[in-house]
């Protein structure tokens, strides 16, 4: 007789490790058993039998794993564990649901970990010294709701499950996965990257509006598509998750979207990221791990800020599920969505939701507090916890016990700013008015050109396909790209290559002491150095980081050796030229500007809290010592750009998605350092 893998996975005696996946895309739910073990790394996840054969394996990747590719996190122990799958069935998901307990245990909600005051004081923090400090351009703090269930780990989980199918929309994976010890269940929004046949998609997802209590309303969401924060966050995550398409897939990442998420209590703007790769699938999973929605970016010191100011470490929080599969062709397909939305569950039944919000140069403490409840909202719900957290979190007042108490113009905060309101591109349609209701934002016709008029603010370069060289006559020549501790290096290394160069990337430490910077293998000269981005104060000469990237500076300078300088490395550059650095009274993270780019309009993304400056009042470009010229904000001071003898720099990212000259400029750049070729 046909194993019935749901029948005994729902009976008195279930398998010890199994996991109920509905996944969006596919028409039936799936059930699989399997044998749990737990790996070091990435690369041990066994794809393969002793004997060769290929398996399918289910592994859930902790955040703690991060540390594999030399970044920070507080090490809770968590594992890495894979579920080498033994047995799979398909049912259709309203059999799958069915079967699944229809009543959820008795389940006692204990409130945040963090109270509202801690999260906000720690949004203070994170604004003032993080970005303040230009460590970076958005982070993702993260608390947790507490709860005691009245039964075990496994009959929450299912019983969970089964609430989330019947009322959670929009998901990417509704999923449980039950392991002896390890146990999760949720409905997770995000993809974080998929792979099959070779094409590798991303979903960056970033924006979150939180549904009034009468439900969705196009005008409120309306004005939520044009919050400068809330459209700004969406494009530093699409920039940040391109950094991640550029290392793992040759031509880069096709831009689509943006497209509209929307779930039982928030909806979500997002992007889909596309390219192609040739790399194993654990390793596009080391290459991309994690996502920065659940990070913030850029997404190494990221992690070292994460460390900074949580006090626990995540478990599975921000992680990722990643089922891969053996496909025809011999190669594996990756499915693996980010956990959030997710309970993580033990044995004993104790339940913990994590919930982040991505925090910005303006963002508002209490503002990012509702958002870390939205977030939890739905899977609270589910939990049959509403009253835990009060009567919601929308345009309602929030009428809850405990910790989530707070004032209607605090919940409104996120959405309803009219100081920060996006200037409107041409030709945008007005917000769609008064009080109609429609339940598919997606379908709405003023809402569907709001969200493709955004686009009009990217780089067209991101939004085609990017297989094609351009010619520019800059074919076989070599490139160095020094990374500094942001892999905005990658994106610039496509954008090279784009361009017809040979180009590697290689991290600051093999900067040696005097500057010297190691020819790559295939070279017998180096035709330019490329100095890259990355946080921190240039002007530390305490860290290590800054002092190679002075050395190579100097070096490339003294010897008049065509040098093209990024952000951070256009600072110190500036320094060596002896121009004065400041802080900005306002960091311009994730902004872009319109800058006289040497005679040019150009239109640029910025990423910086520092600037190097030249008396206000001046036209541009001002001419310096040494036959060099500064194009400059005439306003200010604040240098844009340099220009002299083999020395091409730009405070802003030409690489960028808010690039919309990006290319244009980089070209011009690297044809001006290396002489105008
Ligand atoms: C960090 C979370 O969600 C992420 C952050 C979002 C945002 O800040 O707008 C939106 C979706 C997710 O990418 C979470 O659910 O905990
Ligand atoms: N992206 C960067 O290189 C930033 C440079 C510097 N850390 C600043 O914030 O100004």
């Amino acid at each position: 007789m046909k194993d019935n893998l749901l029948e005994r996975v729902l009976g008195p005696t279930p398998p010890p490790a199994y996991a109920l996946l509905y996944r969006q895309g596919h028409d039936q739910a799936e059930i699989i058993e399997g044998d749990v073990v737990d790996v070091d790394n990435l690369a041990d996840i066994p794809l393969h039998d002793a004997d060769g054969t290929v398996r399918e394996v289910l592994a859930l990747v902790p955040f703690r794993q991060v540390r594999e590719r030399g970044y920070q996190a507080i090490d809770d122990g968590a594992p890495l564990r894979c579920l080498r799958v033994t047995a799979r069935q398909e049912v259709p998901v309203q059999m799958l649901r069915e079967a699944l307990p229809a009543t959820l245990p008795a389940i006692e909600g204990r409130g945040f970990d963090v109270p509202d005051q801690d999260y906000i004081a720690t949004v203070s923090a994170v604004i003032g010294d993080e970005i303040g400090r230009g460590e970076g351009a958005n982070f993702v703090i993260r608390r947790d709701f507490l709860a005691q269930a009245d039964a075990d780990g496994a009959r929450v989980a299912t019983s969970l499950l089964r609430r989330l199918l019947e009322r959670e929309r929009g998901a990417y994976w509704t999923f449980a996965v039950v392991t002896p010890d390890i146990i999760l269940a949720g409905a997770s929004p995000e993809r974080h990257v998929s792979v099959n046949n070779g094409v590798a998609t991303m979903n960056p997802i970033s924006g979150t509006y939180r549904h009034p209590q009468g439900g969705v309303d196009p005008a409120s969401f309306s004005r939520f598509l044009l919050d400068t924060k809330e459209v700004e966050e969406l494009f530093m995550v699409v920039d940040e998750e391109l950094k991640m398409m550029s290392q793992v897939c040759a031509d880069g990442g096709q831009v689509l979207g943006p497209f509209l998420k929307q779930m039982s209590k928030v909806t979500h703007t997002e992007y889909l990221l596309k390219g192609h790769t040739s790399l194993d699938v654990r390793d596009v999973l080391r290459e991309t791990m994690f996502a920065p929605t659940v990070t913030g970016s850029p997404m190494q010191n990221a992690c070292a800020v994460i460390a900074r100011h949580e006090t626990k470490g995540r478990g599975y929080y921000s992680g990722v599920a990643a089922l891969m599969t053996p496909e025809a062709s011999g190669g594996f397909s990756l499915d693996a969505p980010i956990l959030i939305r997710t309970a993580q569950i033990t044995p004993g039944g104790e339940v913990r939701v994590s919930a982040g919000a991505t925090l910005v140069r303006h963002s508002s403490p209490q503002g990012e507090v509702a958002e870390t409840a939205g977030k939890a909202a739905g899977l609270l719900g589910a939990l049959g916890l509403e009253a835990a957290y009060g009567a919601g979190f929308g345009a309602g007042a929030g009428s809850g016990a405990g910790s989530l108490q707070m004032a209607p113009e605090d919940i409104d905060e996120l959405t309803s700013s009219a100081s920060r309101v996006v200037p409107q591109p041409q030709g945008t349609p007005q917000p769609v008015p008064g009080a109609q209701t429609a339940t598919e934002l997606a379908n709405d016709p003023h809402i569907r050109a709001a969200l493709v008029a955004r686009n009009r603010m990217l780089a067209p370069f991101w939004l085609a396909e990017q297989h094609d060289a351009r010619s520019a006559g800059l074919t076989g020549r070599h490139a160095v790209v020094i990374d500094a501790e942001d892999r905005f290096t990658t994106m610039l290394a496509h954008q090279l290559r784009h361009l017809g160069m040979t180009v590697s990337v290689v991290p600051w430490a093999q900067v040696a002491a005097d500057g010297e910077i190691p020819l790559p293998p295939d070279a017998e000269y180096l035709d330019l150095v490329i100095a890259g981005p990355g946080p921190g104060d240039p002007t530390d000469r305490s860290d290590p980081r800054m002092a190679r990237l002075r050395a190579a500076v100097q070096r490339r300078l003294r010897d008049q050796a065509p040098l093209v300088a990024v952000c951070l490395s256009h600072q110190v550059v500036a320094t060596e030229l002896g121009l004065a650095l400041a802080r900005l009274d306002s960091p311009r993270q994730g902004v872009q500007l319109t800058i006289d780019y040497f005679g040019t309009p150009a239109r640029i993304g910025f990423y910086n809290t520092f600037t190097a400056r030249v008396e206000a009042g001046n036209s541009s470009p001002v001419r310096l010592s040494g036959g060099v010229e500064a194009s400059i904000d005439p306003a200010t001071g604040d240098v844009f750009a340099l220009r002299g003898r083999g020395l091409a720099t730009l405070q802003g990212h030409a690489e960028s998605i808010l690039s919309i000259d990006g290319i244009d400029v980089l070209e011009r750049m690297v044809r001006h350092a290396l002489g105008n070729v």
